[in-house]
């Protein structure tokens, strides 16, 4: 069982455009609503694929409401903490040739009550689980530290625990030592505060944090595919996509596969094959569609031990 804490879910529309032009009128030839954030789509792709999960949520106004319908309807287990500010609507423009642009608002502000609320939650849900995983940015109001609280709440109960989120919530939460990390390459860059040009910069900077305590650091890298790193290893894959439809949510579906293969016990390669795999069906559906089973079987993943660090990425 994965359990996964949203502090600032939304409801996720895609719109697809011919081409962006600042300050026009544009007439979307296709729509789609989804649950939307990012621990939302991590349980969303995982109980696509038959594994348990659970969601935990703040959910207020008519936003919160459709979440939970949406969420209800997908067949997504979840625990909804009720708030009094709307969740929020956060908008995708997608383009033909793959471009997409992320309108994302702030989100509701929480008190401190709902805050605690949301950890008390997730902590319940946590007894017995495999992993809990804290993802996405902080909403107005929920404490920069609140993914480290969870960590080490997490952690003190003898469950494992990971954190996907960016800037300082990211930078709190390595300080408590998560037993992983999934950051994106620009989240990455952010955090060590330097550029990462090639794979060997990618690599250093992962191994950096594995040797401050982080067991698993694993990078997305978009087209690039992701590259794992533990003390004793440094696991690279990658797929081919020639049509990426929408990028929105591949890092979530990459997750929710590295961590389903970690709790199935299979080698960290397996795990990044099928992260890898999950990611890339992800970019060949619309919006924040996640991969069902069938989405998989056509996505051949190249995998490694030994990948060779010296090439520049996005080449
Ligand atoms: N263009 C692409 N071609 C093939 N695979 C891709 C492509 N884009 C993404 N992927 C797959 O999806 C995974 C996650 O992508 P990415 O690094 O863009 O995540 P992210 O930035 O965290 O995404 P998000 O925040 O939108 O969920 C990658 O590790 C890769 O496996
Ligand atoms: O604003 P955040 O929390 O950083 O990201 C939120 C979000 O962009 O992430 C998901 C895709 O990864 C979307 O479902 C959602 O709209």
């Amino acid at each position: 069982m994965i359990v996964t804490l949203t502090p600032n879910p939304s409801v996720d529309r895609a719109v697809v455009i011919d081409a962006l032009r600042r300050g026009e009128v544009h007439r979307a030839t296709e729509s789609r609503i989804d649950p939307g954030g990012k621990g939302v789509n991590v349980s969303r792709a995982l109980a696509a694929q038959g594994a348990r999960t659970v969601a935990v949520i703040p959910s207020g106004g008519p936003a919160g409401h459709l979440l939970d319908d949406l969420l209800d309807a997908a067949g997504v287990p979840r625990r909804s903490v009720s708030v009094g500010g709307p969740v929020r609507m956060n908008v995708s423009v997608l383009e033909p040739d793959g471009t997409t642009t992320k309108l994302n608002e702030p989100g509701p502000r929480l008190s401190g009550d709902e805050v605690d609320a949301l950890l008390a939650t997730t902590l319940a849900a946590a007894d017995g689980a495999g992993w809990v995983v804290g993802c996405g940015s902080l909403p107005p109001g929920a404490p920069e530290g609140l993914y480290a609280d969870l960590v080490r709440r997490v952690r003190s109960r003898g469950v494992r625990v990971a954190v996907d989120s960016s800037g300082t919530a990211l930078a709190a939460a390595v300080a408590a030592r998560p037993h992983l990390v999934k950051p994106n390459h620009e989240e990455l860059a952010e955090l060590v505060d330097h550029r990462l040009p090639t794979l060997a910069d990618v690599h250093a900077a992962a191994a950096d944090l594995v040797a401050d305590g982080i067991e698993t650091v694993a990078v997305s890298l978009g087209a690039d595919g992701a590259l794992l790193v533990t003390a004793d290893e440094v696991l690279h894959a990658r797929a081919t996509i020639t049509h990426p439809l929408s990028t929105v949510g591949a890092g979530d579906c990459m997750l929710a596969g590295l961590l389903h293969g970690l709790s199935s016990g299979t080698h960290p390669l397996d795990a990044l094959r099928t992260a890898v795999a999950w990611g890339a069906a992800a970019v060949t559906l619309p919006g924040s569609r996640v991969p069902a089973p069938e989405h998989l079987r056509a996505i051949p993943v190249d995998h490694t031990r030994s990948p060779d660090l010296t090439r520049p990425l996005g080449a």
